[in-house]
């Protein structure tokens, strides 16, 4: 068996554990998965500017955000259904971002309860949520997480419809066996466990319950209905960040939801310098998308990102390892950072700017 050093080291053993169509849900994206090539091209482009003599022998990757402090600046992104790939699910992933210091972000759709969660956690929790046309929901979910001691909404705003993954619709991708959105109403998610051959019943559901014709100034009813920061996830551009901040957003997260909903949509990485110049310092931007390695988060850091999530990664980890391999994920990861740090000669993540990075990204993929 291959010695796991590094965070995609993890990725071989999951797929050998998981089942085929939970797989092809994991790493699938929408349409050609061209956005799902393009974040990992974007890292791959990078190239850094490493300075000298520059006093490296304490290398600190520690982070604050919300007035939590954080061991690293790499966090778990909001991934659904985690119990389909192990028995204990979002608990597992808690106790392992806990040992490893790092944020988690629950999904709307985790399959354990937020409580449960909270229990199991000793590091950030946020909870992710998606607009469904049952406000109540939102509302319910929203208290419970404040009660719970979550320190942020994360709302997705990049799914007014579900993008197309065919390798689900082929699949007939259903949400199986004993596993659900424990979090909601069973009569809200019956959708996503009847199974229709040839079709997602996931987007089938999501197509049920979701409400697409959110506008801006929907979010003040959110706002209205919870103490916690906001953080929106899925801006791509100058012009939604400027609005981001108009709107009272109290984060945003650059991301295209992993090539899982436009394909053809800029990379992540390409996105951020237009988010952060846009948003001037006034919100922290946070990136997820493509990130694999330690170099990936010291670029996406010094192009102006407070903090990057990682989506696939720590769910290849809690597959093969339950909460240990999470935390080996984001544990790996971070030593990747702070060497990476070292060798650019930037001690701290204060020290991290524009200049590490040479060709900064232009945009595209030309
Ligand atoms: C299996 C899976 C489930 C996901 N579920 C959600 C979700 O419930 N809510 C959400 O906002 N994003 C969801 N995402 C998107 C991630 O939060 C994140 O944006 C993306 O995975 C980051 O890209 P990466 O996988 O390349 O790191 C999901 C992604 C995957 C792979
Ligand atoms: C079950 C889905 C709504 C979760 C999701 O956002 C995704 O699969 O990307």
């Amino acid at each position: 068996m291959t010695q796991i050093l590094t965070a995609a080291d993890y990725r071989n053993p999951a797929q050998r554990l998981v089942e085929p169509d939970v797989w092809d849900f994991i790493e699938g994206g929408a349409e050609d998965e061209r956005t799902v090539a393009a974040n990992l091209r974007a890292f791959d482009r990078v190239r850094l500017r490493p300075r000298v003599l520059a006093g490296v022998s304490e290398v600190d990757t520690a982070v604050s955000l919300f007035g939590r402090d954080y061991a690293t600046p790499i966090g778990v992104a909001p991934t659904a259904y985690q119990r389909l790939i192990d028995a204990d699910g979002e608990v597992a992933t808690a106790k392992g971002a806990g040992a490893a210091g790092a944020l988690f972000v629950v999904a709307m759709f985790a399959s354990r309860t937020i409580e449960d969660i909270a229990a199991a956690s000793s590091s950030g929790l946020w909870l992710q949520l998606y607009w469904l046309r049952r406000r109540d929901v939102l509302q319910s979910m929203a208290e419970r997480a404040e009660a719970a001691g979550y320190d942020a909404i994360m709302l997705t705003v990049d799914v007014p419809r579900m993008g197309r993954r065919w390798r689900d619709v082929r699949n007939g991708f259903t949400i199986g066996g004993d596993v659900a959105a424990v979090n909601i109403e069973a009569g809200v998610m019956a959708a996503a466990h009847e199974r229709d051959e040839g079709s997602s019943a996931v987007a089938r559901h999501t197509a049920a319950t979701f409400d697409p014709g959110l506008v801006w100034s929907d979010l003040a009813w959110l706002r209205g209905r919870t103490r916690l920061p906001l953080v929106l996830k899925g801006i791509l551009t100058a012009e939604d960040a400027t609005l981001a901040v108009a709107h009272g957003a109290d984060a945003i997260v650059v991301s295209n939801h992993g090539g899982r909903q436009l394909d053809g949509a800029v990379a992540s990485l390409d996105a951020l310098a237009e988010v952060v110049g846009a948003v001037g310092g006034a919100i922290p931007v946070l990136l997820d998308g493509g990130v694999r390695r330690g170099a990936d988060a010291l670029a996406a850091l010094a192009l102006g990102a407070h903090m990057v999530l990682l989506g696939r990664p720590p769910l290849w980890g809690l597959a093969a390892g339950g909460a240990e391999g999470v935390a080996g994920v984001l544990r790996a990861t971070t030593d990747e950072l702070a060497h990476a740090m070292a060798l650019a000669g930037r001690a701290s993540l204060a020290d991290l700017d524009r200049t590490v990075v040479r060709n900064q990204p232009t945009g595209g993929d030309a």
